[in-house]
């Protein structure tokens, strides 16, 4: 796996990432020119904020299959192109809050009490303190919009400053407010009536770009301070720099000013504005967790594993991934066994999960499934971020249903493929902590461990079959491993599935078709 790394990270990611047995270079210094010329040449890129991941890059990045961002924010990554070609997107989402936390209460008081700028005096040997008088935190209002991780981080740690904290999120619930002791503001524009501090802690998206404007800061309290440590464009900057002239805001803390990473911003020219270039991650402590977190899921999901922060898939917890994996690779088993036995495109998806696993977060074995099932078809690449796209776009229709109980097994996935003549079904369960085990197609029942190598058929139930099956696979030298029959008596038809040491010719398929009683067969590869 050959990794390119365009932006700074920690050198214990790097060595995490020679550790994991990947091969790596790090190009802190190429051209965009460059780049596009170099990144045909590798499996995985990592960045940070600066590097722009979009289509220019992608249609050059043949071999691209997963973006490591180190850090939090991945608004500088085409995510709908990169889900599009099936490539893996992940990050590190807790890995540096702490520190743009923190920086975010540095920016604050800071500001508030116009730390550099007295600091600026006294180190031109210029002791005056005059015209700089502080505001001072306790008994004040801060609002805070956006209520994720680091806008909770920032209320809990200005609760110990004596401040009444409001935050504006509607898409936190109640619950957590409380948990936080924040109260809710349901409208933006009366937190910024409210609040003597606003500071802002949302991602950046089409709805959230520019979100606090002229309109805003027209209703807010006169003498507002303003805090930005998330992301340029939140905060409209030429609205931001008229309400600093018409005295609306008194001062302004600010680690992301518009024009990034160029200093061109003109916030930059306000006495009343303290600046950081985007420095809120940029701690010894942030920058190693980072790293090495980046590394561990880059190289996961190189090895084709589930990266816990893949950012184009279902969000799933380390214990509830722990609890699913293992039905992944049953999902993706009883996916792939569809097209290799029957040729009629699917219409319909059915999943049905019965029992224990009925009890998990299951989105993501039913993304197995999808990438199972298309896996042996199609040539473009089938993934788990791309799998129910491919699906959308073939207008196959999948469902998912639960029961929590089941008859003979504890646990149980179910999955009826509908095609435009029939309905094709098969299920599997767990046995023990990790056995994947088949035990029904199409109504005949067996018990039979995958293997890579597998024939399946289907014959009239009579004397005679089996035994010239076994002889003509030894004559086409295929050592059987298993063999399981699972028979409908009243119809007089069974089902054999084999497993063998070896791939099975064409030609010793076609000799065994051609036994008497027969119906078909199939070579069926996992
Ligand atoms: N300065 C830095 O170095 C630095 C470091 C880390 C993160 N960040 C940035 O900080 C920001 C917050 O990061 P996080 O990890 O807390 O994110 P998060 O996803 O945990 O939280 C974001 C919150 O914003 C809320 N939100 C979304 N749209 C909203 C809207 N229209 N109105 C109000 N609330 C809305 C969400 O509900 C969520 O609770 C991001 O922009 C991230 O990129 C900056
Ligand atoms: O989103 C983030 O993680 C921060 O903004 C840090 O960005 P950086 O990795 O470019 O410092």
């Amino acid at each position: 796996m050959h990794v390119l790394i365009t932006e700074p990270i920690a050198q214990k990611g790097l060595e995490k990432l020679v550790q994991e047995g990947a091969k790596v270079d790090v190009k802190t210094d190429l051209s965009r020119k460059e780049l596009l010329e170099v990144i045909r040449d590798y499996d995985a890129l990592i960045v940070r904020s600066n590097t722009k991941v979009n289509e220019e890059l992608y249609q050059k990045a043949t071999r691209l299959k997963v973006v490591g961002r180190a850090g939090n924010g991945v608004d500088n990554i085409d995510m709908d192109g990169a889900t599009n070609r099936g490539i893996i997107v992940v990050n590190t989402p807790e890995s540096n809050v702490v520190s743009a936390a923190e920086l975010t209460i540095g920016l604050l008081i800071a500001s508030c009490r116009n730390i550099p700028q007295l600091h600026t005096r006294l180190k031109g040997k210029v002791w005056d303190r005059s015209g700089l008088k502080g505001m001072e935190l306790q008994g004040k209002t801060v609002g805070i919009v956006g209520l994720g991780r680091i806008g909770s981080l920032v209320a809990t740690r200005l609760k110990s400053f004596g401040m009444k904290i409001v935050a504006y999120d509607p898409y936190v619930n109640e619950t957590r407010f409380k948990n936080l002791g924040v109260e809710r503001r349901e409208k933006l524009e009366d937190l910024m009536a409210e609040a003597d501090i606003l500071t802002i802690h949302t991602p950046k998206t089409k709805e959230t770009y520019g979100m606090i404007g002229k309109e805003q800061f027209k209703g807010a309290k006169k003498g507002i301070r303003v805090i930005n440590c998330a992301r340029a464009g939140l905060i409209n900057e030429e609205a931001l720099i008229e309400a600093i002239k018409e005295k609306i805001v008194a001062s302004v803390g600010i680690d992301v000013p518009d024009g990034e990473p160029q200093a061109t911003s003109p916030l930059l020219e306000l006495d009343n504005v303290v600046v950081t270039p985007h420095a809120g991650a940029d701690t010894v402590e942030a920058q190693d967790n980072v790293g090495v977190t980046i590394a561990q899921e880059v190289a996961a999901a190189l090895r084709g594993e589930m990266a816990p922060n893949s950012v184009n898939l279902p969000t799933l917890q380390a214990q509830e991934l722990s609890s699913v994996k293992i039905y992944l690779k049953l999902g993706e088993t009883l996916g792939k066994i569809y097209y290799q036995l029957e040729k009629e495109a699917v219409e319909k998806v059915e999943i049905i999960y019965r029992g224990e696993v009925a009890e998990l977060e299951t989105s993501m074995i039913s993304l197995a499934i999808l990438k199972g099932l298309f896996e042996p078809v199609l040539k473009e690449r089938v993934n788990y971020v791309n799998a129910s796209l491919i699906a959308k776009n073939r207008g196959v229709v999948v469902t998912e249903s639960k029961e929590s109980t089941v008859d003979n097994y504890l646990t149980l996935v179910t999955v009826k493929i509908i095609s435009k003549n029939k309905t094709f079904s098969i299920s599997g369960t767990i046995f023990g902590k990790a056995e994947v085990r088949i035990v029904e197609i199409n109504g005949y029942e067996f018990d039979v461990h995958p293997a890579p190598y597998m024939l399946i058929g289907e014959n009239i139930d009579k004397p005679g079959v089996i035994g010239q099956m076994g002889t003509l696979l030894g004559v086409g030298k295929v050592n059987i491993a298993t063999m399981q029959v699972g028979r409908k008596i009243s119809d007089k038809r069974a089902m054999m599935v084999l497993t063998a040491d070896s791939e099975v010719s064409q030609e010793t398929l076609e000799f065994l078709g051609g036994i008497e009683g027969i119906l078909r067969v199939h070579f069926v590869k996992l």
